[in-house]
């Protein structure tokens, strides 16, 4: 199989899908890989260091998507819909249900697209979110605290306070790996540190982890509302997989906080969940204010910390590479249950249910599908 990898287009996404490790994988297991030039950079790979190991350095974008698989690291933006086309694989973050278009796109040009985001283990891990889901809530906490610096338009509030004087208040929402990542890194600054989740038994589990030292609160609106007005740093970290990410901090809990508080809502790239997010931001410019509140919504935040992001991607989409490479989509995801789970749209249909029904589209399990092409 010819496997492609384009460079990434979005605002600072220097990831890049592979590197010279996964070549070398794919190209043991008897594939070439086609690498768009410089799309290592950013990650500080550079092309010789992938010819060195076997890949084929092409000129364009057109030409690392002329390929039986692409390998991404973002979903595609339109510049880049021209190039789908029947039958090609497309293994990525994808993100659909609060993206139309792209949905729209990949049913009509027939694209067997598998999400890495979707990809679920029968215990429910997400395995290809995972790691840039640690990354994003580590970063979250980092990213408040510089903002809460006056001269970033924050209250001017120290996370971990000093003795004699109160400690920030940092408020995550959603107590999985974001949330999780992000409580680390606020407990490790000193901050007072609140988790708020709908599943009691995580709050039980997140109890444990941190020993007592973080608040945990079940989710509702009077607790969300009661913990957002003392925030100085908020973070939105909720998931419901494949969906749309649900609206929990409403603008009138917004109002209540004080200014200069800071909002990071990492959920934005399944549609943002606090109300007063109404638009994605970019590492270029991260930030907007209303009612006094710093808001940051950007949707690709591990972008920014490339090497260690690309790294821990490739650590685990790469061998689900090699498995589509060597069997063939229809036959790897027969036989791995969790991969077939990353199957948002194959043949013109919608294969993951949160997004049918995001979009109010016809649903067919990917079993369903694959027995019709039989
Ligand atoms: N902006 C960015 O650059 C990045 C964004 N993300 C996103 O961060 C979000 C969180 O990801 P993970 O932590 O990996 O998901 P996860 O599945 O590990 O955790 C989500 C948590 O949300 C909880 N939850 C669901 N509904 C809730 C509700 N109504 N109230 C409170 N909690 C609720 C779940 O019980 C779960 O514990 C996802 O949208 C993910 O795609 C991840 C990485 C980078
Ligand atoms: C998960 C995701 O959206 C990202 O890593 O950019």
């Amino acid at each position: 199989m010819i496997v492609g990898i384009p460079k990434e287009i979005k605002n600072n996404e220097n990831r890049v899908a592979i590197t010279p490790a996964g070549v070398a994988a794919l190209v043991q297991n008897g594939h070439s890989v086609r690498v768009e030039t410089g799309a290592g950079l950013g990650s500080g790979f550079t092309n010789e260091d992938y010819t060195a190991v076997g890949a084929e350095i092409v000129a364009t974008a057109a030409d690392a998507w002329a390929a039986d698989m692409v390998m991404k690291v973002k979903e595609p933006l339109p510049a880049e819909y021209g190039y789908f086309r029947e039958g090609l694989i497309l293994f990525t973050y994808l993100h659909l249900a609060p993206e139309p278009e792209l949905t729209r796109e990949l049913l009509d040009k027939k694209v067997i697209a598998i999400a890495y985001e979707t990809i679920q283990l029968d215990n429910g891990a997400l395995p290809l979110l995972m790691p840039m889901s640690e990354v994003a809530g580590r970063m979250s906490v980092q990213i408040g605290a510089q903002f809460l610096e006056k001269q970033y338009g924050g209250k001017g509030v120290l996370l971990g306070g000093v003795p004699g004087v109160p400690k920030g208040e940092v408020v995550v929402i959603g107590g999985g790996i974001v949330g999780t990542n992000a409580a680390k890194m606020a407990l490790g600054l000193g901050a007072n540190v609140t988790i708020i989740d709908v599943n009691a038994d995580r709050l039980r589990q997140l109890d444990d982890l941190f020993q007592g030292r973080v608040q945990t609160l079940i989710s509702n609106s009077f607790n969300i509302a009661s913990a957002v007005k003392k925030a100085d740093l908020l973070v939105g970290a909720v998931l419901i997989p494949g969906a749309r990410a649900p609206r929990l901090v409403t603008e009138a809990m917004v109002k209540e906080m004080t200014p200069g508080s800071v909002i990071v809502d990492v959920a934005i790239d399944q549609g943002g969940s606090i109300e007063t997010i109404d638009r994605i931001t970019t590492h270029d410019n991260p930030t907007y204010e209303k009612h006094g509140v710093i808001h940051y919504a950007v949707a690709n935040m591990p972008g920014a910390v490339a090497r260690t992001s690309t790294l821990a991607l490739t650590n685990v989409t790469v061998p689900y590479a090699v498995q589509l490479a060597n069997k063939g989509y229809a036959q790897a995801i027969r036989d791995n249950h969790a991969l077939a789970k990353g199957v948002n749209v194959i043949d013109g249909k919608v294969a993951y249910k949160a997004v049918a029904d995001a979009h109010n589209l016809p649903y067919a399990s990917v079993e369903e599908v694959l027995l019709v092409k039989n």
